[in-house]
């Protein structure tokens, strides 16, 4: 499989401190926790949408119960907020196995993945969110538990210095990553089994808004769920965000019911807009075609210009734009395409309009 080549480099310590008040954030907030633990899915039947990722999902779960085994190791890569954590819980729920949580920045020290791995249970689910913030000596720690399931330990220092070699027990380790192209070969090969999760359509976030307004007991009708999806920008996580929004609006407002006229005027007063754009998007199309003329722009500068860190414009803001056509990622930068121009109202220069 193809991954996204990307050289960037990530500072494991550093968040997406930029995105992080946004209405529309792929990534989650703080509020977003105690929602979510109620709104997630926990089994592979009422996951909504990403057909392929799920029935090849299916097949694997199937064969590794009948064969009694383990499930291959799994890495789950998209933009944020798509359910890559969700889905590595459904997998320990399907398994019937226990489930651990930690991520790649939360392991610091040798010993922090060392005590993790010796306490596995046989078949559990380790999951390893941001893999790709993982320190590289500790990546290396893991080719081997992995692989053969054992580990190697220093015991001692300097001369005396010992390796053991421990046995750990099988397991499934499924990892997540936003950013695919910054894992090493070695540590891709090693897993078997790797699911791509895309950008919702419209139709499947209002399943994913009409599931959340059950479980919530907002009453809500089609139209209004329908709204809500089409300015989610692909994303369940923003979808459940905006439903909660919208629910506020509608208790104060509208005697409770959200529909469509509810759903828009919440909307519209919160500033996002027909695509799920907010001030954000709009800055970032605007400055690339009224100080670059449209581009091409580098990263860069483009992140100068707004005063965003890059990782954040790269991980979070770019992805969904250039998925709907609003911006284009070539070799030589940003380009504003003439969607954006006519989002924006802005004419486009002829000489760009003819190609
Ligand atoms: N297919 C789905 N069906 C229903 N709800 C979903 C689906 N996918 C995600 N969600 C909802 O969206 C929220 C965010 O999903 P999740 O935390 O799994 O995303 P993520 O991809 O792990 O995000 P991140 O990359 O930021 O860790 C969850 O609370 C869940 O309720």
């Amino acid at each position: 499989m193809d991954f996204p080549k990307n050289k960037a480099k990530i500072d494991p310590n550093q968040g997406l401190k930029g995105d992080a008040d946004r209405l529309v954030s792929a990534g989650r907030v703080d509020d977003d926790a105690a929602f979510e633990l109620k709104l997630r899915p926990t089994r592979l039947m009422e996951f909504i949408g990403q057909t392929k990722a799920k029935e090849q999902l299916a097949i694997a779960l199937e064969a590794a119960k009948s064969r009694g085994e383990a499930l291959d190791h799994v890495l789950l890569f998209g933009p944020p907020g798509l359910g890559k954590t969700t889905l590595a819980t459904i997998i320990a729920n399907e398994l019937g196995v226990g489930f651990q949580q930690t991520s790649g920045p939360a392991l610091q020290i040798q010993g922090d993945l060392t005590a993790i791995l010796t306490n596995v249970r046989e078949r559990q689910v380790l999951f390893l969110d941001e893999i790709h913030r993982l320190q590289p000596v500790l990546e290396e720690k893991l080719y081997t538990a992995l692989e053969d399931y054992k580990l190697d330990i220093m015991i001692g220092q300097g001369p005396a210095a010992r390796t053991h070699v421990m046995e750990i027990r099988p397991f499934t380790f499924v990892a997540a990553t936003t950013r695919p192209g910054l894992l090493s070969s070695p540590l891709r090969s090693r897993f078997g089994i790797l699911l791509r999760l895309e950008f919702y359509n419209d139709d499947e976030l209002r399943f994913v808004v009409e599931r959340s307004a059950e479980v919530l007991n907002v009453p809500i009708d089609r139209d209004g769920a329908a709204e809500i999806a089409m300015r989610s920008r692909g994303t369940p996580r923003i979808a459940n965000r905006l439903l909660r929004r919208v629910r506020d609006y509608a208790q104060v407002r509208a005697a409770g019911k959200i529909d469509r006229e509810t759903a828009q005027k919440a909307l519209e007063m919160l500033e996002v807009d027909a695509h799920g754009f907010d001030e954000l998007d709009r800055r970032l199309l605007r400055t690339i075609i009224e100080k670059y003329d449209g581009g091409p722009v580098g990263l860069n500068t483009l992140a100068a210009a707004l005063a965003e860190e890059q990782d954040a414009l790269e991980e979070v803001y770019e992805p969904f734009l250039i998925q709907i056509g609003f911006l284009d990622r070539t070799p030589r930068g940003r380009v504003a395409t003439r969607l954006a121009y006519e989002h924006l109202g802005i004419e486009m220069p002829r000489k760009l309009s003819l190609f």
